[in-house]
């Protein structure tokens, strides 16, 4: 794939800072490398100084590095140059401005460089997504799944499939186009044999409860309770920040409130909700509905009572899931040394007024995020994209368990392969046909 046109674009963000970075790629990279530096490209791959100048004017326009990667040795695979400049707003503009006066260049649309790099090879659509991840990642978590990705974990995983798949297909398909050679009478069973394992890695990797797609989301955490409890007050303390009212006053909050957190590397979508009761005014009930609609989409429900009243307040565990909910006892710094209540029920006593037990809580809510987002081993299903194309090539797979005529297995494997290969973006023909004749050495 060979583009005409040379794209430039800054890559890093606008502002103030200490470098701004801008790369440009094309045929015609090198030729704008040497007009704005008046001198020839540097060696391959090495940063030197060199002052930019605007190439009509001579001007000089600031004092930077550039580097040179000639094709295909560069991030698109194409002839790549870059500038590190200082990081000003003006510096930037009038380099930009300065690449703008050139035939042939063009401010890249964006991802444009990503999609060069893959029409190129460099990258597939697993390890594109990866790099979107890499760069959008807030936590750790995140981060380390992006970078497996961009690294060709999952690329590799969905390319092994495909590949014994195709191995799979290219036997058959020598059975159906030369009838007359000698092949083994029992090959779709052999076929199937081969297809199996792949077939229930597939189902595994399907059943992994949206790990991978939940880490790239967050889990999504409501609190929930009785007017009063301190649901407010709490949120405020885990987002450490004032983002929501609290008052002594019941029916504070309406509004479903929302914030991103970081929980010892897990993403977490923490969200504050109205108090639950019934209630007159119509725009408290419209919170208490809005709040039991969060609640049922919850990945995990934290709620929260008052020490002094839990007893009262327990009908209002909507349908408490025990090994999954949470339930907390608030405010025990005003029980002043009597005992807990005896909920009949598991709780983490804490008081969000002096602190008490905030720690145990991020630490248990960590641990519940790390049980539902951690992929121990194989990399993780991470986008609905690779979802939808995973379950197509599973119920073509659990077709072809049935198929007894060649040519509808054959179909079959080829449509599971071709779900497969839309996911890395490589869908190759040469690949088959190069194995048909490769496994059997038909000679003809
Ligand atoms: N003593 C004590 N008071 C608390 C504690 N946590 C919250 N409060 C108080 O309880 C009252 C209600 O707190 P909020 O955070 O507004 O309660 P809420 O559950 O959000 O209330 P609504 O939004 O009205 O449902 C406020 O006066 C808080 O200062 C605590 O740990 N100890
Ligand atoms: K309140
Ligand atoms: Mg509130």
């Amino acid at each position: 794939m060979r583009e005409e046109s040379t794209i430039y674009a800054p890559a890093t963000a606008p502002g103030r800072s200490g470098l701004a970075v801008v790369r440009l790629s094309g045929p015609d990279a090198g030729h704008a490398l040497r007009l704005l530096t008046g001198r020839e490209a540097p060696p391959p791959r090495k940063i030197v100084r060199r002052s930019i100048n605007d190439p009509i004017t001579g001007e000089s326009l600031d004092q930077g590095m550039v580097a040179w990667f000639p094709a295909p040795g560069s991030f698109t695979g194409e002839a790549v140059a870059e500038l590190y400049l200082h990081g000003g707003r003006a510096v930037l503009a009038a380099v930009l401005a300065a690449l703008a006066k050139l035939p042939n260049l063009k401010l890249a649309e964006p991802g444009e460089f990503t999609r060069r790099a893959f029409l190129n090879g460099r990258l597939d659509l697993t390890e594109v997504e990866g790099l979107a991840d890499l760069v959008a990642a807030e936590t750790e978590a995140q981060r380390r799944q992006a970078i497996r990705q961009l690294e060709g974990a999952l690329g590799a995983l969905y390319g092994g499939w495909s590949e014994s798949l195709t191995a799979a297909l290219a036997r058959l398909e020598a059975a159906i186009d030369f009838p007359d050679e000698d092949l083994p009478a029992d090959l779709i069973v052999s076929v199937a044999e081969q297809v199996a394992p792949v077939a229930s890695a597939i189902a595994q990797h399907l059943a992994d409860g949206h790990r991978g797609e939940r880490l790239r989301e967050g889990l999504s955490v409501a609190i929930l309770g009785p007017p009063n409890a301190g649901k407010s007050s709490l949120f405020n303390a885990l987002s450490q920040r004032e983002a929501a009212i609290v008052s002594p006053h019941e029916g504070t909050t309406r509004d479903v409130l929302e914030v991103a957190l970081d929980l010892r590397g897990y993403p977490v979508l923490l969200a504050d909700t109205a108090g639950l009761r019934r209630t007159r005014n119509e725009i408290e009930a419209e919170g208490v509905r809005r709040a039991e609609r969060r609640a049922e989409g919850a990945d995990l429900r934290v709620f929260v009572l008052d020490a002094e009243r839990a007893w009262e307040q327990l009908p209002s565990l909507l349908n408490l899931k025990k090994d999954r909910d949470l339930v907390l006892v608030n405010k025990i710094d005003l029980l002043a040394g009597r005992p807990l209540p005896d909920l009949g029920l598991p709780f983490l006593p804490v008081s969000v007024r002096s602190g008490t037990g905030l720690n145990d809580l991020v630490e248990r809510i960590a641990e519940i995020a790390a049980q539902t987002m951690d992929s121990l081993g194989s990399p993780a299903l991470t986008r609905a994209r690779h979802r939808a194309a995973l379950e197509e090539a599973a119920a073509a797979l659990g077709r072809s368990v049935t198929a007894r005529d060649p040519e509808l297995l054959a179909e079959d494997l080829r449509l599971a392969v071709r779900a497969l290969g839309r996911i890395t973006g490589r869908v190759d023909v040469e690949d088959l046909l190069e194995r048909i004749f490769l496994e059997f050495c038909i000679g003809k």
